[in-house]
């Protein structure tokens, strides 16, 4: 039986991470993974396909120069599901290859079949073909992700009635859409669609989508969405789906009535894929959503085995997934390491985009903590102008007393970019004076920064200057 120092369960980025930083500190380590490429849902069927699309949607429809040729320009008129797969498939390809060349450059021994524990040291990998292989480790790392939440009353057809994985696989673009759930990867995909002509039906059963999200962002979101095509139901739920001979799915709500359309995805949230880790046989079990709790450190109750990624749940995405990984191989072996958890980004690539770090007008309302609120509007930047985005906006969160900045919200274009200017100067506690001071490259959506310090400040009393 060969035996590792570390054994990890998943080449997705959480899995990814903790195997190259073990091999950097020079142990020996093996890499499981059960499907015929490795990568997993990041590089295969989430993070990277959508973000592709995403730009092979933009560029092709050429949604981002509307705002200056006008709403009809086109850069291709009938775009199809090909033009789209092209670019999609290419960066996949190459994505692949790259976390082939950094297993092989660090030695990390590539298992491909289905881990599964046999005890807390051992795991048994069963290939497709059906035999196994028995594997030892001192230390053990879940990274093994998540699959799309299924309801069992849904009558999936992998065609018509689908999952999030299942959109990237379709045949054609779909004539018209129902997306149920307006998380994350809902609101995405409805944009993307929208933005190729596609009438879409965007339903969640709270009332706004991403509600961790700043309300000005969400609504500016909103109202976008709506005007590029997207019919929002809030507070809304699906009663019952049926799949008529007019190939149409006929999906009664409970609130609005009865709508219709091509194809229905469920985009309602994600469980873990613990289901074939047997996990039964060390003593871990998962919550009703295949989830496995860990301390700080990644440690499951049984502390040589750690479980990073999709599978413990929240925040649940490859940026935090890429850490988590290093930090349990660290902790592991003893090397110093540590996540800053306070400020974590979200980038959310809807159309627009959104981004944001620190804290919102909602937390600080909460907490009594005195706030000032500085606004910079992307129509008036020069870049903003230039590049034909007139709508994108950049606020910031700052204390009134010291200044502090606290939280940076962002729409438009470049704001999953823009946001990590604001998470430096917060990390380093900096004030928004800092913006003030500092010479910015001109014309860039980075002034945006010192437009809204300025903004700020101006808005702020000023102080009473007796006349002489
Ligand atoms: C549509 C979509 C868009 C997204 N967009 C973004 C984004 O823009 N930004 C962002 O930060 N995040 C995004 N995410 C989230 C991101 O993809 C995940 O957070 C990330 O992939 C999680 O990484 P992971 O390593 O935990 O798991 P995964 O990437 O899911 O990898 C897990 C791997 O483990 C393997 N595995 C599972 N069980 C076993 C077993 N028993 N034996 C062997 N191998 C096994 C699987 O085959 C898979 O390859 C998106 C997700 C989706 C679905
Ligand atoms: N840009 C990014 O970072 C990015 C992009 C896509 C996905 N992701 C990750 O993928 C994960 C999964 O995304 P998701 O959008 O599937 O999940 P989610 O948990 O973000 O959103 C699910 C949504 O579905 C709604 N919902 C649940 N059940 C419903 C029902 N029966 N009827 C109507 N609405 C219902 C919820 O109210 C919620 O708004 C997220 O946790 C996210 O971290 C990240």
């Amino acid at each position: 039986m060969s035996r590792y120092d570390l054994l990890v369960i998943g080449t997705g980025p959480a899995g990814q991470k903790a195997a190259v930083q073990a091999a950097k500190l020079g142990k020996k380590v093996g890499i499981v993974e059960r499907k015929v490429v490795v990568g997993g849902v990041c590089i295969n069927t989430g993070t990277i396909p959508s973000k592709s699309l995403r730009e092979a949607v933009l560029y092709l429809s050429g949604f981002r120069q509307r705002s200056i040729y006008g709403a009809d320009y086109r850069l291709k008129t009938a775009i199809t599901i090909e033009d789209l797969a092209f670019r999609t498939n290419h960066v996949i390809k190459n994505e692949i290859g790259i976390v082939e060349n950094q297993m092989t450059r660090n030695r990390v021994d590539m298992i491909y079949g289905t881990a599964s524990f046999v005890d807390s040291h051992r795991l048994r990998v069963t290939q497709a073909g059906g035999g196994s292989v028995e594997f030892e480790a001192d230390f053990i790392v879940i990274a093994v992700g998540s699959e799309p939440a299924k309801p069992d009353d849904v009558p999936f057809d992998h065609e018509s009635i689908i999952d999030t994985d299942e959109l990237l696989t379709l045949k054609h673009i779909p004539q018209s859409i129902v997306i149920v759930g307006g998380g994350v990867i809902g609101t995405e995909y409805a944009s993307m669609l929208a933005a190729l002509g596609v009438p879409v039906i965007l339903i969640d059963k709270r009332p706004r989508l991403l509600e961790f999200v700043d309300a000005e962002i969400i609504d500016a979101l909103q109202q976008q969405m709506k005007e590029i095509g997207v019919t929002l139901y809030h507070n809304e739920e699906v009663v019952s789906i049926h799949k008529q001979q007019d190939g149409l799915i006929h999906v009664q709500l409970r609130h609005a009535g009865p709508i219709a359309a091509a194809t229905l995805m469920y985009a309602i949230g994600r469980v873990g894929a613990t289901q074939d880790l047997n996990l039964g046989a060390v003593g871990i079990t998962p919550d009703a959503r295949g989830r496995v709790s860990v301390n700080e450190h990644f440690q499951t109750a049984i502390p040589h085995i750690y479980a990073v990624g999709d599978v413990i749940g929240f925040p649940a995405l490859a940026s935090t997934s890429m850490q988590q990984g290093r930090h349990a191989s660290c902790h592991a072996f003893g090397a110093p390491d540590g996540t800053d958890t306070e400020l974590l980004p979200y980038g959310i690539y809807s159309i627009p985009e959104i981004s944001m770090v620190g804290r919102n007008e909602e937390d600080l309302a909460k907490a009594d903590i005195p706030y000032g609120i500085g606004i910079a509007r992307y129509r008036e930047i020069a870049r903003g102008q230039i590049i034909g985005d007139e709508t994108g906006l950049l606020k910031l969160l700052f204390h009134r007393q010291t200044r502090q900045l606290l939280g940076v919200h962002a729409i438009g274009e470049g704001a999953t970019e823009l946001i990590h200017i604001g998470q430096a100067v917060m990390a380093y506690r900096g004030q928004i004076n800092y913006f003030v001071d500092t010479v910015f490259n001109y014309p860039t959506l980075a002034e945006c920064y010192k437009v809204a310090a300025l903004d700020g400040i101006n808005r702020l009393p000023r102080p009473w200057v007796p006349v002489t």
